[in-house]
């Protein structure tokens, strides 16, 4: 079994992947940005950085997915803290519409995704966190990473609208959607049951 947890940056991917991993004693995979080295230079110069830190993050994604496959064919469970898609569907898309990623550079990170999509087994369950501006940025604050306490609003407002619109047109496999803005799975119990209730409900037809 293999659930995917997608969303915008601090809507709660994370925290949500680590409590699930716990809960269903499965193996957690999370997203490599301590030592990403691009991430910082990405946000102070993003036209700079951009083509740089997409590939950094595809090649990343790509092992992660490879290791996952190993992982489901020997039986084990895995929680991913967000997927491939996201870095094309959302990120680079974004970057290349806001005129931050070129589009010579867009199309060879296009070549490259495509070529390795083909070798990626969609989970079983994509879980989407939606959240809203005023909760994302309430959350970044509280997690409070050096480089992202520049992130414009209007970056994370393009942001949501592709989850939006690449979510309302996914079609590779169950998807649950859940809506955070009100839920506090850190500090309430009965939100996180909630969230595993619906999770059991769609994979297993359980309740
Ligand atoms: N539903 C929630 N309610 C309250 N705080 C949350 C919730 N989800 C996440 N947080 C807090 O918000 C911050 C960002 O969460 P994180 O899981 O790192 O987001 P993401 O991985 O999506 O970027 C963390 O400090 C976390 O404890
Ligand atoms: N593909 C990506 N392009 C740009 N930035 C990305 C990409 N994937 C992740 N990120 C950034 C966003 C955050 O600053 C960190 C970690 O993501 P989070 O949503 O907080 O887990 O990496």
């Amino acid at each position: 079994m293999h659930i995917a947890i997608v969303g915008n940056i601090g809507a709660g991917k994370t925290t949500l992947a680590n409590k699930l991993a716990h809960h269903f004693h499965w193996e957690v995979f999370l997203e490599d940005v301590d030592h990403n080295p691009y991430l910082k230079d990405f946000y102070d110069d993003m036209p700079r950085w951009a083509f740089h830190l997409q590939v950094y993050f595809l090649n990343s994604r790509f092992r992660q997915t490879q290791h996952i496959k190993k992982l489901q064919s020997a039986g084990k469970g895995v929680i991913q803290d967000r997927t491939i898609y996201e870095d094309a569907h959302i990120f680079a898309a974004n970057l290349n519409q806001s005129g931050l990623m070129t589009e010579r550079d867009y199309q060879n990170y296009l070549g490259l995704f495509e070529s390795m999509i083909s070798m990626v087994a969609p989970p079983d369950l994509l879980l989407y966190l939606r959240a809203d501006l005023p909760k994302l940025i309430q959350q970044i604050e509280k997690r409070n990473r050096d480089y992202e306490n520049n992130i414009k609003i209007e970056y994370l407002r393009n942001l949501n609208d592709h989850y939006e619109q690449w979510i309302s047109s996914y079609k590779y496999g169950k998807l649950l959607i859940v809506d955070v803005n009100h839920l506090d799975y850190v500090q309430n119990p009965e939100d996180l049951g909630t969230i595993i209730d619906r999770i059991n409900s769609t994979l297993f037809g359980l309740f």
